[in-house]
């Protein structure tokens, strides 16, 4: 390194807190910082990089190793340039610095920035979390901000119905049930495929918090700050979206439908949602003991059922992505080729076709279908999962003994239920459904809709997440662990 230190790639400070200079080095793909201690920081973390020749000052803002914290901090790095005749070199180490970590990894700089704010979201700590964490971070990598704090259930739709379009990326700081109604709001769009093609993310500050599972992982994914890194390095993600019909009426559906007892452990524990994510811990035990049929009938336009085919598919494609990991993600300004005017993609199935459908007529415990690996924490429910396959995953549990159940907890969080040979698991094309009894609850998305027949079709990259990564952002041990 002490080459480097000598050439324009350094620069060095004389900062307050610190008794000895500091040096800032620009390497292939980190900043070095060297002060009391060195550290490299990651590119895709260093947020900011300022220099105000008057002053002499130069500003360097990253976003921190989360360490044992509960979110990766923001630190502010501020200190005079010293030498007088450096002027020039350090604007353009500035440059070159930004260049770096924006350009050099496909994202563009300072975005525009619809974000909704929804205070009684999960445990009612939406405002806060933006407030302190998120949009200090965002000012920081120079984001321009629309904020809106959302007064009412509906608020957001109504307000991404009318949008002009204007934003790098939409942004809801609560669960997944904001993101469903983000997305429903552009579905509803005048201009529904180009306003789809604006990538959403989320911040999480919901209960679930599935999708910001998938995009960030296990360990990351409540971990707010990185959200935030998200929400500026991230690069829009294509994923497939659904149609979901029922009584004539389309919605769109980004995640998950369950009926029965994956349901009722969502919406049945809403009074609950101050206990966050442990709710649906409570709910599942509840409907456990209670151990209520699902009676419904079932058909598929099925695409796989092979769950070793399945696992295999996963791991090529996971290879697959390995070997060029930009493919999946679009860079900045390739999203720009959509019609100025559009409509929702045709629906391929209607109601009563059953040309190449199959039915699935044993008594249930629930049916669970969707996108994207988790759930939630508790509950890699579709590992198998992919974002942009054109398919959508659906499980289904048959009548089941109570103690078959509750050993299907152990290893849910892992995804190991898949290979359980008495949970049935296909990847299909389309599906329907009709409740044969008058009351239960069917969650979209987390959601409550009616209990009333409806139907569901893929619709393949539809949307966009923003993704740091490209591919959902989990581990899946895809052998079959023989648990039977
Ligand atoms: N000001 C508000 N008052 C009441 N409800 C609101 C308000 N703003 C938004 N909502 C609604 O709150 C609902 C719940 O939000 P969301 O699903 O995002 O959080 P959550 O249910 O706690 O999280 P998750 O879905 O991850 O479990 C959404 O349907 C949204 O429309």
């Amino acid at each position: 390194m002490g080459d480097a230190e000598q050439s324009p790639l350094t620069v060095t400070l004389r900062i307050p807190s610190s008794q000895s200079p500091v040096s800032l080095t620009l390497t292939a793909n980190s900043l070095l910082i060297k002060g009391s201690k060195p550290q490299h920081v990651p590119l895709l973390r260093v947020l900011k990089a300022h220099f105000d020749p008057e002053s002499r000052i130069l500003n360097v803002a990253y976003l921190a190793e989360r360490g044992g914290k509960n979110y990766s901090p923001l630190v502010n790095i501020e200190g005079k340039v010293e030498d007088q005749n450096v002027d020039s070199t350090t604007a353009s180490w500035v440059e070159n610095v930004l260049q770096a970590c924006y350009e050099g990894l496909s994202v563009e700089r300072s975005r525009q920035l619809l974000v909704f704010v929804n205070p009684h979201g999960g445990t009612k700590k939406g405002v806060s979390i933006f407030v302190k964490v998120v949009e200090p971070i965002f000012r920081a990598a120079g984001c321009g901000l629309n904020v809106i704090y959302t007064t009412h259930q509906g608020h957001a739709y109504e307000v991404v119905k009318e949008s002009p379009l204007e934003y790098a990326a939409i942004i809801t700081v609560s669960g997944d049930g904001l993101i469903h109604e983000v997305i429903n709001g552009l579905s509803h769009h005048g201009n529904p495929i180009k306003a789809l093609s604006t990538p959403v993310a989320p911040i999480p500050a919901g209960s679930g918090n599935g999708l910001s599972l998938n995009l960030l992982g296990i360990k990351d994914g409540f971990d707010v700050g990185l959200a935030a890194l998200n929400v500026i390095k991230g690069r829009p993600m294509k994923v497939d979206l659904f149609s979901m019909t029922q009584g004539g009426k389309r919605s769109l559906s980004f995640m998950s439908q369950a009926l029965g007892l994956m349901a009722d452990l969502d919406l049945g524990t809403e009074h609950l949602r101050w206990m966050g994510d442990t709710r649906f811990m409570v709910g599942l035990l509840k409907g456990i003991v209670q151990l209520k049929p699902c009676p419904v009938q079932l058909s598929l336009k099925v695409a796989e059922t092979d769950k070793t085919k399945m696992a295999e598919d996963l791991v090529t494609s996971r290879k697959e992505f390995e070997k060029d990991n930009i493919s999946r993600s679009l860079p900045f300004n390739s999203i720009t080729k959509v019609p100025e005017k559009s409509t929702l993609p045709p629906l391929n199935y209607l109601p009563d076709d059953a040309d190449g459908w199959t039915s699935f007529d044993e008594p249930l415990i629930y049916v669970y279908a969707g996108k994207g690996p988790y759930v939630g924490r508790d509950f890699m429910a579709f590992p198998v999962s992919l974002p942009n396959d054109g398919l959508i995953d659906v499980m289904v549990m048959p009548l089941s003994p109570r103690k078959d159940i509750l050993a299907a907890i152990s290893g849910a969080a892992e995804g190991e239920n898949y290979w359980r040979s008495n949970i049935k698991y296909v990847k299909a094309h389309a599906y329907r459904v009709k409740p044969l009894k008058p009351k239960g609850n069917l969650s979209i998305d987390g959601e409550s809709f009616p209990f009333e027949e409806f139907q569901v079709e893929v619709h393949q990259g539809l949307g966009r997440f923003l993704s740091m990564y490209g591919q959902y952002a989990v581990d899946f041990a895809s052998q079959n662990p023989a648990i039977d």
